[in-house]
């Protein structure tokens, strides 16, 4: 699974995006070049989870930075809009987003790959197709009865404050 599941872009047919490459998301060796390239530095001692959080944390600010302001249809599938040097500017600021937890996951002595194929295996079974389709609902929403913190705190699917 873990070697044909993100990376098996065209193993189905034709793919939609066929500008993927088709590479699991973050390889071992490109963990190991992200190591190493800390490890060259000597900055290992700035690298706790703490700092490594608030450096991705910026990081997803910097993203985001991209997007304020924006007109809506510039922040549609695709980006309508972009220029090939804002492209490259989202390009890099979504590396440094991953580059950020893969170190982080490291530290945190998490297997980043198995834990996020898991971590799908339990969104399938939370959210099954046929039921969730077309829907935004949280998964509680399809569990046949309420959970132990649902009897304890009440409902939560309440949009509404009660009148
Ligand atoms: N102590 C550090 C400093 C940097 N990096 C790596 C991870 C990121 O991929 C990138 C972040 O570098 P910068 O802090 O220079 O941030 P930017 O690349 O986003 O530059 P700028 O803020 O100018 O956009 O370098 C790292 O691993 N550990």
């Amino acid at each position: 699974r873990a070697g044909g599941g993100a990376g098996a872009v065209g193993a189905g047919g034709p793919a939609a995006h066929t500008c993927l490459t088709p590479a699991p998301l973050f390889s071992l060796s490109s963990r190991q070049l992200q190591a190493e390239f800390v490890a060259e530095r000597g900055w290992g001692q700035f690298h706790q989870p703490r700092n490594l959080l608030l450096a991705l944390v910026g990081e997803v600010g910097e993203v985001a930075e991209l997007f304020q302001w924006r007109a809506e249809p510039e922040a549609r599938a695709g980006l309508p809009g972009w220029a090939p040097g804002e492209r490259v500017a989202l390009e890099e600021e979504l590396s440094d987003v991953l580059l950020y937890l893969v170190s982080l996951a490291q530290q945190c002595q998490v297997d980043l790959p198995r834990a996020a194929l898991r971590k799908l295996d339990r969104n399938r079974a939370r959210y099954p197709a046929d039921r969730a389709h077309g829907s935004a609902r949280k998964y509680t929403h399809y569990q046949a009865g309420p959970t132990d913190a649902q009897r304890r705190d009440g409902p939560t699917d309440t949009c509404c404050p009660q009148d």
